[in-house]
């Protein structure tokens, strides 16, 4: 029987590592089987490493995101992993992480398989951090770009460390999101890789010509020694330098993606689609048409962004800060409170609860704006909530309210309407935060002007292993 052509996909998200193995289904309508996938909350959260960044600070420990990323390969069925033949991997953009060349991990072979732990690494300082000011942020050199700088992006934050913990930046001479730095160790690369897609989402980089700003952020002192050398999102990063959870040494690993790009490809069926994806945070993308170039020019003010897709071609994108980490904050929040009170009760017992009763409450007039984090093109605007009454305040209308807000928000960025002019015809949800939630559904549904499907809640991961199977297939037919 011919070997099964299997590929990893991995999403190393803000919440959870998810993983896939995915195979070629020729007979299949989406042309793949996952054939298995698994979901690991990382808990990574982690004090800030300069304490100058202050409670704004987002920062994630490596070593949990790692630990949860094994414990999904573990879970894993042993028997396909051995038939891995290429690894696609995703993640949350925007963030950074440092590393010492050649120390950044170690590869410990006492157990079952080889498996990787970070050793020189920094945290990774995410895309929720908001240690950088307004006033800092317009300190900086006007970047050569079509998208704006803003807190949490890898330049503004490196930056930041230049200017508040210089020796802090001296220790590392190694940079990248999280999911680069899954691959450089994977592969052993000499250097950092990273695709467009990231490097678009760190600043400072021009999609046209694919390159960093360097002369700019030279002339400003920025360390461009620690900028990962750039390539096409799609192509292959190195080879696996050990076997890895029974995945054969030498295996093909593509160049990190992120994981709106992955979720998209994964879930973007015909391109009259957009895609709804709720997880940490929240984007509704769509396609624009080959050949289309955005305005070198960005406006801050603009809620759609556009981010490169594959091959040039680019997603018209309304990215808000605030999606599932809004229901997250308020369950801590309740959990908080009850802990206060003298009573213990679990998160996932206030999400069920608070879940079953909005279900129950079909319709409220309390009206919350879920901006806790603000927006980027409104950085200000924080959440709020009004109308208000005595008879509006159970645990269901205000589940039902908050659903209600994180879509509402998203509308108010773009319009609905919008997506009918430019030819939308339906709308794929997708991520965790959507997929665990009958009500955001509910008000997702009720929301838009088309048909609404929904996705798996692995769809990153899904994504980043199609890539990698598209690339094989494309290669044995060439
Ligand atoms: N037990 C649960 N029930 C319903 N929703 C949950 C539960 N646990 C977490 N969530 C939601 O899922 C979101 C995280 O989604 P996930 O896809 O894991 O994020 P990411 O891809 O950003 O890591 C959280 O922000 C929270 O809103
Ligand atoms: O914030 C934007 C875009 O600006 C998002 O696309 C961003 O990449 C993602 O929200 C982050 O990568 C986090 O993703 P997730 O962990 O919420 O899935």
């Amino acid at each position: 029987m011919a070997a099964r052509s299997v590929i990893l996909g991995i999403d190393l998200g803000t919440t959870s590592v998810k993983a896939a193995l995915v195979e070629s289904a020729p007979g299949d309508p989406s042309g793949f089987v996952v054939l298995a996938s698994c979901a690991r909350a990382a808990r990574a959260e982690a004090a800030a490493q300069s304490a100058a960044a202050g409670p704004q600070g987002r920062e994630q420990d490596v070593s949990r995101i790692i630990q949860a990323l094994n414990e999904c390969l573990a879970a894993l069925p042993q028997q396909l992993l051995q038939e891995v033949c290429g690894i696609g991997v995703s993640g949350q953009m925007h963030g950074v992480m440092f590393w010492k060349t050649g120390q950044g991990c170690e590869w410990t072979e006492g157990g079952v398989s080889p498996v990787f732990e970070p050793r020189a690494v920094s945290h990774l300082v995410t895309w929720q951090d908001g240690r950088c000011s307004s006033e800092f942020l317009a300190s900086l050199p006007q970047p050569e770009s079509h998208l704006n700088v803003a807190s949490g992006f890898g330049c503004a934050t490196i930056f930041w460390l230049l200017k508040n913990s210089p020796e802090f930046l001296k220790s590392y001479d190694a940079a990248g999101t999280i999911h680069d730095f899954v691959v450089a160790m994977l592969c052993g690369l000499p250097r950092s890789l990273m695709c467009d897609q990231n490097a678009a989402s760190w600043g400072y980089f021009n999609t046209q010509g694919q390159s960093w700003n360097s002369e700019i952020l030279r002339t400003s002192g920025f360390p461009v020694h620690l900028l990962p050398d750039i390539a096409e999102a799609g192509s292959v990063a190195g080879r696996t330098s050990r076997a890895w959870f029974g995945i054969p040494k030498g295996t093909q690993v593509g160049v990190a993606l992120g994981d709106l790009q992955a979720s998209v490809y994964s879930c973007m069926a015909r391109r009259t689609d957009a895609v709804l994806n709720i997880s940490t945070s929240v984007q509704l993308a769509t396609s624009m048409p080959p050949g289309f170039r955005p305005a070198q020019t960005p406006d801050p003010a603009a809620p759609v962004t556009y981010f490169p897709y594959f091959d040039r071609t680019y997603l018209a994108v309304a990215a808000s800060l605030n999606g599932g980490n809004v229901l997250a904050t308020f369950v801590h929040m309740l959990v908080q409170w009850m802990a206060d009170l003298g009573l213990e009760v679990e998160e996932s017992t206030v999400y069920s609860r608070m879940i079953q009763a909005a279900a129950q409450q079909r319709d409220t007039c309390l009206a919350i704006t879920p901006t806790v984090l603000g927006e980027r093109h409104l950085p200000d605007q924080l959440a709020s909530v009004t109308r208000i009454s005595s008879s509006e305040l159970s645990l269901g209308h205000v589940t039902r309210a908050m659903c209600r807000g994180i879509v509402q928000n998203l509308h108010s960025m773009l319009p609905f309407q919008q997506l009918k002019e430019w030819g939308v015809e339906q709308v794929i949800g997708s991520g965790s935060a959507l997929s665990r939630n009958e009500v955001l559904k509910q008000e997702v549904q009720r929301a838009f002007p088309f048909p609404v499907s929904f996705g798996q809640d692995v769809d990153a991961a899904v994504g980043a292993a199609l890539v990698m199977l598209q690339r094989n297939l494309n290669q044995r037919e060439s």
